[in-house]
Order: structure tokens, then C-alpha cells, then sequence
């Protein structure tokens, strides 16, 4: 089936952690970083995250620099890209700033366990699409994005969807920033928790496409080898 090319986009610490064991939004870009990831929504379709993320750090997902939602407009396109939200149980709140802050379009993906009068609800704030039984399927997922009109997916966390996303091979490339700050802990998220692996066989292989300095770390670009094709 179809799909988008997806990019995932985080920031991680020198020891892979994307937050503290607190799991709430930590700084860790510097300001030229914002300014990149914030080019990269504005040059996407759609900016995706998981239920966690939404949960933990209440994002709004929007385009910050004024100038890039007008030249988003002047381009025939609303001032932010689509926001998604992966959301099984449809858990997400009605008040979250996804739905509060910003125009554009917003989508909540659920699966068939999500509770109707919720899944109702909702559709008042977003398009919902379902996928999936208990969790939501992300092959599925992104082909219906696709048929939406969403070429260009950016995938901004957390750690479980980062993993499901890859593992699933729906990823075609990975950016990450890699700042000059230990956070440790065994609990803390890292860019990609989810299952993992057991053996090196089954590691998804990467092809390093770029590494520039920025700030105080380094911005790393990953090409996905043999990702599912779009
Ligand atoms: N530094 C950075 O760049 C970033 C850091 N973060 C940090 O990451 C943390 C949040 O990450 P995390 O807790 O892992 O949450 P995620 O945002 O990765 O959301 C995970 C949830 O997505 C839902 N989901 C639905 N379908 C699937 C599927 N098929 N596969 C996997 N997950 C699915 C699940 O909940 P359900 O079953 O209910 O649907 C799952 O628990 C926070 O601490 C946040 O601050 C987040 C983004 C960026
Ligand atoms: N790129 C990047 N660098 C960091 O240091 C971060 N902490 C994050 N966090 C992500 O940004 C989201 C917040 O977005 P809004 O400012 O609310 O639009 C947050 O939820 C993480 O996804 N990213």
C-alpha cells in the first residue's frame, strides 16, 4: 500500500534519553535547533506523535516562525501542517493545546477499542480514523494518511512510537539531535524504547546521510535501509 515518506525528528541526550525519569518535556535543542525542527514541520504535510507524548508534554505542534506559516499560506496551504495524534483508547483530552492552539487540521488515529462516546466526541475537534483492533495498525494507519493527501509524515515521538514506526518499516529517514547533556536513568525514555531486539540480526540498519555541529551537539541524519516502500 501506499504511504508517506516519514521522517522521525527528537532531540536526545549524549546518552540517548529524550527526557528524565519524570518523562515530561526536557530542553535539550539549543535555539538554531528549534529553528530546524521548526523548518521541518513547515515543510511537512503532517507532524505525528503518540498518546504518550501528548499526555507527558501537552504539545501544540504548531509553526512557530510567523514568516513560515505565511509562506505556508501564500503556497495554498494552511498555517500548520496536519496534527496527528496515535491514540488507541482514544485517551486523549478534549482540552489538549493539539486542539487549542493553531489552525489547521487535526487527526486523532484510534483503533476499534476506543470507546464510541469518546471516538463521537472527538470528532467534533479532528478527523478520526480507525485502524486496527486493540492498537492502532500502523501499516494501515499510513496508507490512509497517504489517501488524505499527507506526503511528507514528520514523526515527533516519544520513544514507543518512534520504535513502533520504524520496526513496523513505515520510516525513511531519522534526524536527531545530540546534545551536550547526560540525563541517565533506567526509566527515563530513550529515542526508541518499545520491544527492542534479541539478536543483532534483527537490527534495522542505517545509512548515515549527514552530521553537522549545531550548537552545543550534533544534528545526525540516518537514510533507513531496506524501509517498507512507499
Ligand atoms: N526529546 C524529544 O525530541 C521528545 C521527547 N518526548 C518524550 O517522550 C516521552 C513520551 O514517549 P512515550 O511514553 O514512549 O509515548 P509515545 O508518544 O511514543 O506514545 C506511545 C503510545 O502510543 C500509543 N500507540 C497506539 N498505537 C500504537 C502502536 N501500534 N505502537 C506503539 N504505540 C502505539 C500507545 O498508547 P495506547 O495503547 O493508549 O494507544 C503507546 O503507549 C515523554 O517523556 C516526552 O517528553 C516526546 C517527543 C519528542
Ligand atoms: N526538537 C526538540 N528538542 C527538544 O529539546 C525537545 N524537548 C523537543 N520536544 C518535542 O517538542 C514538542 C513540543 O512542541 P511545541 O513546542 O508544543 O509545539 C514536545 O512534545 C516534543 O515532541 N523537541
Amino acid at each position: 500500500m501506499e504511504r508517506p515518506f516519514t521522517f522521525i525528528n527528537s532531540a536526545m541526550s549524549a546518552d540517548g534519553k529524550i527526557s528524565t525519569k519524570k518523562r515530561k518535556q526536557v530542553k535539550i535543542s539549543g535555539k538554531t535547533d528549534f529553528d530546524r525542527v521548526d523548518e521541518l514541520r513547515a515543510s511537512s504535510d503532517a507532524v505525528m506523535v503518540g498518546i504518550g507524548t501528548v499526555l507527558a508534554d501537552d504539545p501544540s505542534l504548531t509553526v512557530k516562525s510567523e514568516e513560515r506559516r505565511r509562506r505556508r499560506v501564500s503556497e495554498g496551504k494552511e498555517e500548520n501542517p496536519a496534527r496527528i495524534v496515535v491514540d488507541s483508547k482514544a485517551r486523549i483530552p478534549l482540552t489538549a493545546d493539539v486542539f487549542k492552539k493553531g489552525v489547521g487540521k487535526r487527526i486523532v488515529v484510534v483503533s476499534k477499542s476506543a470507546p464510541s462516546d469518546k471516538v463521537e466526541a472527538l470528532k467534533a475537534k479532528a478527523d478520526v480514523i480507525v485502524a486496527g483492533g486493540e492498537e492502532v495498525d500502523l501499516p494501515v494507519m499510513s496508507g490512509e494518511l497517504k489517501k488524505r493527501g499527507i506526503d511528507r509524515l514528520m514523526v515527533e515521538g516519544g520513544a514507543t512510537l518512534n520504535w513502533a514506526m520504524t520496526r513496523a518499516g513505515l520510516v525513511d529517514e531519522i534526524s536527531v539531535f545530540v546534545g551536550n547533556l547526560i540525563i541517565g536513568g533506567k526509566t527515563a525514555p530513550t529515542f526508541m524504547d518499545g520491544e527492542g531486539i534479541s539478536e543483532r540480526s534483527e537490527a534495522i540498519e542505517l545509512d548515515l546521510e549527514k552530521c553537522e555541529r549545531m550548537d552545543e551537539g550534533v544534528v545526525l541524519t540516518w537514510r533507513v535501509r531496506s524501509s517498507g516502500s512507499k
